[in-house]
């Protein structure tokens, strides 16, 4: 299923933009990608906008200092108070393993056709009904029972209530695109680290809008790469003048030093941190000392009573005491305990032997030294 509509077609073409990461944890920058892209792609005129997604990767992605998918989820639930049409979907991280982007897209693009019905013949055609204000329902049990469902019987074998009140005919689904940074469309060439046939896939079935990054050349990268080049048309870049290059890393090295990231990721989320002392901000004196913000709800606050444990070998011991600020009586503090040897996805080889694919950060350093040193040798 090709999204982009040529450019000689009036109507516009229904986008909804998916966006895969760590969020470890969520900046303004992830939110900010959202914004860009809308802007954008509406302005065409050719495309219109009609929903965001947010997919946390599963806890067996087990990049380096990656916390519990509990923890990024519920900072991404956080943050997302903000935006009233970017939601977070959590079929993804509640996978016990590893997900690759192509299977993610493939669920979320089962999901917005089994919301809006596929095309019926006109025969059969007929409205359905569901609920499409719960936007709970991407990830339910109900919607993967029904986008299982889809796959295997026609609109009009479905039961009356199963699906939503969308008149069936002429209001396709919006297509849904991978929304990432120019970072990972450049990860796209590391060697080893995406499944030739998933870009094919990406790239031509669904697509990608990337938002410039500093220090990379999307442009240039595409005509580097055939497949890329031969999926051009699929590939919206979004060049952002207001430069900034907030990442989820320097997040955490600011808060590990001790340095205040207001304005740099959502008041939620310090909250969120602070409350659960997430990324070693038992040292941060700045983060420690912040009075509770006015927005922070302690009584929705989510707190872990003895134990939590992730499937990264992360162990959060987490123990009752008043909190560090002061403020407030029985607040929770959080002493982590963190048992991480690995930076490394872990998956098994043909003899069944386990091997290791590597995270996007790793591999991307030793590509980057490859580089280098096949530069030296050209010259
Ligand atoms: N400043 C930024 N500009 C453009 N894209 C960004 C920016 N920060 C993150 N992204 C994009 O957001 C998506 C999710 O990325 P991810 O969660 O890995 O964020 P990150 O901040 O790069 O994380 P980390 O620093 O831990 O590697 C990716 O597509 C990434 O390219
Ligand atoms: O599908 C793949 O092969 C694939 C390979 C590398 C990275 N990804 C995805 O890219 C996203 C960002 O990864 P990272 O390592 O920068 O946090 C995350 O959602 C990963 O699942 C996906």
């Amino acid at each position: 299923m090709l999204c982009w509509r040529p450019r000689n077609m009036t109507s516009s073409t229904k986008v909804v933009l998916l966006a895969c990461g760590s969020f470890n944890p969520v900046t303004n920058m992830h939110l900010r990608m959202f914004e860009i892209a809308r802007d954008a792609l509406n302005k065409t005129g050719r495309y219109q906008v009609t929903g965001g997604i947010m997919s946390p990767v599963s806890d067996g992605y087990k990049k380096k200092d990656l916390v519990s998918a509990k923890h990024r989820c519920a900072m991404l639930k956080a943050a997302l108070k903000s935006s009233d049409w970017i939601k977070m979907d959590t079929w993804e991280s509640d996978q016990s393993s590893w997900s690759p982007t192509a299977k993610v897209l493939r669920h979320h693009r089962q999901q917005t056709e089994a919301q809006f019905g596929h095309k019926p013949s006109p025969s059969k055609r007929r409205k359905k009904h569901l609920n499409t204000e719960n936007t709970d329902y991407h990830g339910s049990e109900e919607a993967n029972d029904l986008a299982n469902t889809l796959e295997a019987v026609t609109v009009s074998d479905l039961p009356q209530n199963q699906v939503p009140l969308v008149e069936v005919e002429g209001d396709p689904a919006p297509c849904v695109k991978l929304l990432c940074g120019a970072d990972l469309l450049e990860s796209f060439a590391v060697p080893g680290l995406w499944q030739e046939e998933d870009i094919d896939y990406i790239v031509g079935q669904h697509g990608l809008v990337v938002i410039t990054r500093s220090g990379s050349d999307p442009h240039k990268f595409i005509y580097e790469s055939d497949v890329l080049t031969k999926y051009q048309e699929n590939i919206y870049i979004v060049t952002e003048w207001i430069y900034n290059d907030i990442s989820s890393t320097k997040v955490r090295r600011a808060l590990r030093r001790g340095d205040s990231v207001k304005y740099v990721v959502q008041d939620t989320v310090i909250d969120y941190i602070r409350q659960h002392q997430l990324f070693g901000v038992p040292d941060n004196k700045y983060i420690n000392h912040m009075m509770p913000s006015p927005n922070q709800d302690m009584s929705t606050t989510e707190v872990d009573d003895e134990e939590s444990s992730s499937s990264s070998g992360e162990i959060s011991v987490v123990l009752r005491s008043s909190h560090p600020s002061g403020h407030g009586a029985s607040h929770l503090s959080l002493h982590k305990m963190s048992a991480h040897t690995e930076k490394q996805k872990v998956t098994g080889n043909k003899n069944g032997t386990p091997s290791r694919v590597p995270c996007m950060s790793d591999i991307g350093m030793l590509y980057n030294l490859r580089q280098t040193r096949a530069r030296r040798q050209d010259k």
